[in-house]
């Protein structure tokens, strides 16, 4: 388990190291078009899951939004802070 900026600290070292068979390098070399795509399709599942699912499944797409905008925000050279500043 880990915390919303635990993950960010772990991806920001994947994307500057660069580990063979790193989902987030796959991610980020197919470009921000591709990444903005899989945030649409995790949106919609999250809205589905809550919709039609356990809370835990609900919970899960979640995860895997708040991965996927993680993402989205390294390609795009955005912190936490950044973010946050807006809520
Ligand atoms: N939390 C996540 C995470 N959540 C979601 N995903 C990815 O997001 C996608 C979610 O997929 P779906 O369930 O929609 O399945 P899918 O459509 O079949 O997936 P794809 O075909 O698109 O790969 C999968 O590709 C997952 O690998 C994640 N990938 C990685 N992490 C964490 O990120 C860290 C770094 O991961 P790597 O870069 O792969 O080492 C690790 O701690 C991981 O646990």
């Amino acid at each position: 388990m880990k915390t919303f900026d635990e993950l960010f600290a772990e991806l920001t070292d994947k994307a500057e190291t660069r580990p063979e068979g790193s989902g987030t390098v796959r991610e980020l070399d197919a470009g921000i078009h591709a990444i903005g795509k899989k945030i649409v399709e995790e949106a919609a599942e999250v809205w589905m899951a809550a919709e039609f699912q356990s809370d835990d499944e609900a919970a899960e797409e979640i995860s895997q939004l708040l991965y996927h905008l993680q993402v989205m925000m390294l390609a795009k050279g955005l912190t936490p802070q950044d973010v946050y500043r807006h809520l």
